[in-house]
């Protein structure tokens, strides 16, 4: 059985008459590398501070497995909060140095897993230049290195990739992958919902501070694709009122791209009934059935309000 290190039980944060968290339960397990997605001010940060301690809840708790935290708190957690959190006056190495000093890690360790952070976050080559001198990236790489410098049990990591580069973000996630796939956990969120894909097996779904799902990814993606969900090439542009009309004979016209729509049909619709539907309006060029990514999905959930 998967061992929980972090159990959330009813937390609400509340801001004056607004609830920023709303009765959030949740559980991470080793293992687990976790996808919390959600649009703007949907709680995420708030979630986050909470989980790292920053922040008080305005109700519940968050308990993590006693035998878990192996010295403090701080040392089994990694935590990168969205907004940057450095020291301003020194160098790129001390920056990251310190985080393995503050996690209590020897000296002699601690200069070795800085090297490997700043290799990972391929920021060796800035180390001597102080961080006020970086870029906004390259400030999020230090930040990013800083957390994680001391390979701690628990990533907690709140839009870590956001100013870094593809590569540098696949490179990343890759790591995180490899380190809960040892045993040890990772919550991360980003609005990168293909590389949440990519590398998360457990999704976490808020909006206005509530949890939608949560659970494994792909059975969130194989449960919630709409059944008959096609990709549909057509030869001309599909004006506003034709969509209106598939709309009330419930076939929901999606724009992608130029000539290229998503059709969702009502169970009862067959492609045969498509075909003479449209006919009078456009033709249709080509059709593929769908399996949609978390994306997708997830624009899909936005337009409509609601997972079904
Ligand atoms: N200090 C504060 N005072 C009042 N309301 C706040 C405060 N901080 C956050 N909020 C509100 O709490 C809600 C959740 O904010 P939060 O920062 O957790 O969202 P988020 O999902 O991280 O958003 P983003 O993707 O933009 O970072 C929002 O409605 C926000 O306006």
């Amino acid at each position: 059985m998967k061992k929980d290190i972090l159990e959330i039980k009813n937390i609400s944060l509340k801001y004056d008459n607004h609830f920023a968290i709303k009765d959030i339960n949740l559980s991470i397990a080793r293992g687990e590398i976790v996808a919390l997605v959600g649009h703007n001010g949907a709680g995420k940060s708030s979630l986050f501070n909470i989980i790292a301690g920053i922040q008080e809840p305005t109700s519940g708790t968050v308990e993590f497995d006693q035998s878990f935290i192996e010295e403090r708190l701080f040392s089994t957690i990694g935590f990168s909060a969205q907004s940057q959190v450095m020291d301003w006056y020194t160098n790129v190495w001390d920056n990251v140095y310190l985080g393995s000093q503050l996690a209590g890690i020897k000296a002699k360790r601690g200069r070795e897993l800085t090297q490997q952070a700043l290799d990972l976050l391929n920021i060796t080559n800035l180390k001597n230049k102080p961080v006020d001198a970086l870029s906004g990236g390259q400030q999020q790489r230090v930040q990013i290195a800083r957390a994680i410098v001391h390979q701690p049990d628990f990533y907690l990591l709140d839009e870590p990739t956001t100013g870094l580069d593809a590569d540098t973000s696949n490179y990343l996630l890759s790591f995180l992958r490899d380190e809960a796939a040892q045993g040890k956990a990772v919550f991360v969120s980003s609005h990168d919902l293909n590389l949440l894909e990519t590398y998360c097996n457990k999704l976490v779904l808020i909006d206005a501070g509530e949890i939608l799902y949560a659970g494994d990814l792909q059975q969130f993606l194989d449960e919630h694709t709409p059944k008959q969900s096609y990709q549909v090439t057509v030869n001309q542009a599909i004006g506003p009122n034709v969509i209106a009309q598939l709309m009330t004979a419930d076939v929901e016209v999606v724009p992608l791209e130029s000539l290229q729509y998503r059709f969702i049909l009502n169970q009862d619709c067959d492609l045969t009934q498509l075909f003479q539907l449209t006919e009078p309006f456009f033709r249709i060029e080509a059709i593929d059935k769908e399996s949609m990514f978390l994306r997708d999905l997830y624009l899909h959930y936005r337009q409509r309000g609601t997972i079904e």
